[in-house]
């Protein structure tokens, strides 16, 4: 199996968070936080930053890893593996690009019905501070055949 490390960041500012709506290519149409892929010269930190930078402009130096989740799709030997980090502390403005359409919501009403699927059940954790470990066998990109997700102490 070849696998692919991705990136995942989910940008606060107290009970807001911002989510981008990607505009094209994987994940199209869906509400997310910034990331991609990391270039083989880069950390995976590095590439968080970059990616979140490019994405919506906004600058963070404190990205605090959060979350590790794993993704097989039925029929694709390609394994993701989605390394995700909050942060609080960041600055620059706010921005679209052509990957995002960024945009703040409270935390009390995130749109899991326009994200990829996973969301539902590991936002949770995140949202009560809690870092998670999680393993999802996808059918194609709207159903999830079975799951793991664990509460972690450590990453
Ligand atoms: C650039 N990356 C792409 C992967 N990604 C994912 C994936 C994901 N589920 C996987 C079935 C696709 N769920 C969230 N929330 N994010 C983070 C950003």
């Amino acid at each position: 199996k070849m696998i692919k490390i991705l990136t995942l960041v989910l940008v606060r500012d107290g009970k807001r968070i911002l989510l981008g709506m990607k505009k094209r290519g994987f994940g199209e149409g869906r509400w997310n936080g910034f990331g991609g892929k990391v270039e083989k010269q880069e950390t995976v930190i590095d590439g968080a930053k970059r990616e979140l930078r490019e994405e919506c402009g906004l600058v963070s130096n404190i990205l605090e890893k959060i979350g590790l989740l794993k993704f097989e799709f039925v029929g694709d030997p390609q394994l993701l593996e989605v390394h995700v980090f909050t942060t609080e502390q960041f600055t620059g403005t706010v921005e679209e690009s052509s990957e995002m359409r960024p945009e703040w919501f409270d935390t009390t009403n995130i749109p899991f019905d326009k994200m990829w699927p996973d969301d539902k059940l590991w936002f949770p954790l995140y949202l009560k501070g809690q870092k998670f470990s999680g393993y999802f066998l996808f059918q194609g990109h709207d159903n999830i055949l079975k799951y793991t997700l664990d509460e972690v102490d450590d990453l």
